[in-house]
């Protein structure tokens, strides 16, 4: 499994004529399991942990690292190597059609309008999508758009794969099936979710709370924590 560290990392935001507001508090992880959950509080800082994992975030000190390379200073070939997923599909599907909008995913990677074409229709039926090939992709169900979002994700070959709270949309069914793909997934995963039965899933469960790590551990150790801070 690839290696995701944060090494004594820290986010600040400016605060208009207030200086500066700590959104992330010095941390520092070492994450190599297949299957990491972030858990926690709405604005606690579960999306900016996520986030820095490919750049969308720069820590304001402290580093992270993808498999030993700056997220930062190696920003290019990180984001080769991770595949990020939003809670709303929209914010990454683009192109009018399903085929075309994983041609798009494809275009680094496989040179050739026939070939890409071919490889994108494949994507598409390993995730049960083919029959919406040449449909736009507004015409799918919410389940269909992040599963289709998350097929444009993999379609780039990332060796790690960071999801943001990616069923919160959902119905049970369709947070069943997105959930299912992603746990069965042969990427690294690093998954923000308010679902603790999907946390439960992982093989690690971080914590976060008021911009900082309180727990880091066991699905059940972490999620009796989480649970024990909402509780009281
Ligand atoms: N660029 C920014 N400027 C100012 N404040 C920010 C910025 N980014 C995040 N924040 C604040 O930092 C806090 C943590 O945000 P973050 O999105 O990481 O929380 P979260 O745990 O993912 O929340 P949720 O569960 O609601 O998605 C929030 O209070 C948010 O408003």
């Amino acid at each position: 499994m690839p290696e995701i560290r944060f090494d004594s990392v820290a986010v600040r935001v400016p605060l208009p004529g207030r200086g500066e507001r700590e959104i992330l508090a010095r941390t520092t992880l070492t994450l190599t399991e297949p299957r990491v959950a972030v858990i926690g509080a709405n604005g606690s800082g579960k999306s900016t942990l996520a986030r820095l994992v490919n750049g969308l975030v720069r820590p304001s000190s402290g580093h992270v690292t993808v498999d030993g390379r700056d997220v930062v200073r190696d920003g290019a070939a990180v984001r080769r190597t991770v595949g990020f997923c939003f809670t709303d599909p929209a914010a990454q599907l683009v192109m009018p059609t399903c085929v075309e909008d994983v041609e798009l995913s494809l275009r680094r990677t496989v040179p050739g309008s026939e070939a890409r074409r071919e490889r994108a229709l494949e994507v598409l039926a390993a995730h049960g999508l083919e029959e919406h090939a040449h449909d736009s992709v507004h015409s799918l169900s919410g389940g269909q758009r992040q599963l289709l979002a998350l097929a444009g994700v993999l379609a780039t070959e990332p060796t790690v794969v960071v999801a943001d709270e990616p069923t919160t949309l959902l119905d049970r069914a369709n947070t069943r099936r997105i959930g299912h793909a992603l746990l069965g997934l042969s990427q690294q995963l690093l998954l923000v979710t308010h679902d603790l039965d999907l946390a439960a899933r992982c093989d690690r469960v971080v914590v976060i709370d008021d911009a900082r790590v309180v727990a880091d551990g066991t699905p059940t150790e972490s999620i009796a924590h989480y649970t024990s801070l909402v509780d009281t």
